[in-house]
């Protein structure tokens, strides 16, 4: 995907980029409003030393979406907000001349610790200052995650666990026998107790992700009985699909939102007053 159309306001626009563990996932801003959202692959290495000689976004996005259309545009090359969970990333994305990494202290949450992810960080911040705290945030990527915060924009704490790909590729690549089920392989809610190995794979990840999830969703509303619940990430849409057939009561007021981050960053971009972004 690559962004779809061009704003017609250029002067304060800004990139944003979160470095997840399978993808690279892009926000293109202007001023304060999220203009256009998409995801790419991982890029190599040789293509982000390049970035460095950019004069333009024009010449940036180029780089980046090679296939892509070309903004026909002439920019000064614009600020790149970057938040990264994979250390060895961030430091290539620093050959950028306007990059700025936004970090744990960044964050105005109350209570981290240390090694708080800064992508659940991000998305618990954009979400409680979007529909308000109480808000726990469940993040169905490459690592499942649950974060959570009070009243008083506190982290409550979290969970942490694999996700509903790297589950299947694990069972996939760590034993001697089974296959590697892949995620397209099923549109509905698989079969409870199936008669074959694919088909029980299917419904040992999916039930108990869906159970887990809806275990964490009732012993987060019993501590927090006016509590919100946001999902996000790249399985949110198959596990919202299921959680709704299968719990429909406790998928009824998600919000669904993969831009979580992004409003995140938002926050922190414009809450700060002497940055030149805005
Ligand atoms: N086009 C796609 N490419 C890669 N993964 C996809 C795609 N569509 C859905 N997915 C699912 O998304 C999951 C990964 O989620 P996501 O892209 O949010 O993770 P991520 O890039 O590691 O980000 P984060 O580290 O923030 O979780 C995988 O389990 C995969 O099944
Ligand atoms: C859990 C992941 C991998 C989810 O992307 C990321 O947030 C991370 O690396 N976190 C660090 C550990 C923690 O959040 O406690
Ligand atoms: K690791």
């Amino acid at each position: 995907m690559k962004p779809h159309k061009h704003p017609e306001h250029t002067d304060n626009i800004w990139l944003a980029l979160e470095i997840g563990n399978s993808r690279l996932h892009w926000a293109l801003f202007v001023g304060e409003t999220l203009y256009s959202a998409w995801d790419t692959g991982h890029l190599p290495e040789s293509v982000i030393q390049h970035l460095a000689e950019c004069q333009t976004l024009n010449d940036l996005l180029e780089k980046i979406f090679p296939q892509g259309e070309s903004l026909t545009d002439i920019l000064p090359l614009c600020p790149l907000l970057v938040a990264s969970v994979v250390p060895s990333q961030t430091a290539i994305w620093q050959t950028y001349p306007n990059t700025r990494v936004i970090t744990l202290d960044q964050v105005s949450l109350k209570g981290v610790y240390p090694t708080l992810g800064i992508d659940r960080a991000l998305a618990l911040w954009g979400a409680g200052k979007t529909w308000g705290f109480p808000m726990l945030v469940i993040d169905a990527g490459t690592a499942l995650t649950f974060t959570a915060a009070d009243a008083n924009e506190c982290l409550v704490g979290g969970a942490i666990l694999l996700g509903l790909g790297l589950q299947f590729a694990t069972l996939g690549q760590q034993t001697g026998q089974l296959p590697l089920v892949e995620m397209q392989d099923f549109v509905s809610l698989p079969p409870r107790f199936p008669l074959n190995t694919t088909g029980a794979i299917q419904s040992g990840v999916v039930y108990t992700i869906l159970a887990g999830i809806k275990d964490f969703i009732e012993a987060w509303l019993q501590l927090f009985p006016n509590g919100k619940i946001a999902m996000k990430g790249g399985d949110r849409t198959l596990l919202l699909n299921y959680l709704r057939t299968l719990y429909p009561k406790i998928a009824a007021p998600l919000i669904v939102e993969p831009n979580l981050i992004f409003l995140g960053m938002r926050e922190i971009v414009m809450g700060d007053s002497t940055d030149e972004i805005k």
